[in-house]
């Protein structure tokens, strides 16, 4: 097995939350931005007491006041925060705090971007439209990918992520669309063969 970070996100029931922990993912996702996938503060706090402490809770938003990303982190006790927006430094500065991760998600473009240069923990690279289960060109050749702990994302599912990681390098993988049987319904059949197609 390889030590490939994967995250499975959009989670909204126990049964999905206890089938990421049980296939080994290292994190779950809960969507607090506008989504078919939204919960409220008191869903993702009730799943992610289910999670255990080695399996990383992450909170995602979008272009949220940095007020209500701090309540609704507090209010949930999810562990790390997923930023989409176009936030400056300031927003992450704001925004540290002990023990939690900052996690910086920008849309993929063939200009390099670097881990760390907003001070975030690790760096998500997605596709434009995130959520969508639509995948940007990874394969190519003017994509350049970053050093360290940096999330691919974007239309990944079982039959693509293997090939995906070795064609990019990525440290970490995320999903969510390719881990439903409908928009917004999680599948624990896939969930489990996600992560085992991610590190195999
Ligand atoms: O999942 C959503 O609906 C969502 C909404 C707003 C911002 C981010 C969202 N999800 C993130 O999108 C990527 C990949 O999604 P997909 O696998 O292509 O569906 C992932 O980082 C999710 O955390």
């Amino acid at each position: 097995m390889s030590d490939l970070f994967v995250k499975i996100c959009g989670l909204r029931t126990e049964r999905a939350v206890d089938a990421a922990v049980e296939a080994g993912a290292d994190a779950v996702g809960f969507v607090f931005a506008a989504s078919p996938r939204t919960v409220d503060a008191e869903t993702a706090r009730r799943l992610a007491l289910r999670v255990p402490e080695h399996v990383l809770t992450v909170g995602v938003f979008r272009g949220q006041p940095v007020d209500e990303v701090r309540r609704l982190t507090e209010e949930s006790g999810i562990r790390a925060v997923q930023l989409h927006g176009d936030e400056g430094p300031e927003y992450y500065t704001a925004l540290r705090a002990p023990g939690r991760t900052l996690i910086r998600a920008t849309a993929a473009t063939e200009v390099p971007v670097r881990c760390g240069e907003l001070d975030e923990d690790m760096l998500l690279l997605d596709a434009p439209d995130p959520g969508s289960g639509k995948p940007w060109n990874w394969a190519s050749p003017g994509f350049t990918a970053p050093d360290g702990r940096w999330l691919l994302a974007g239309g990944l599912h079982p039959d693509n992520v293997r090939r995906a990681v070795e064609a990019t390098g990525a440290w970490g993988v995320d999903v969510s669309s390719g881990v439903e049987s409908e928009r917004g319904v999680k599948s624990e059949q896939l969930i489990r063969a996600f992560v085992a197609a991610a590190r195999k």
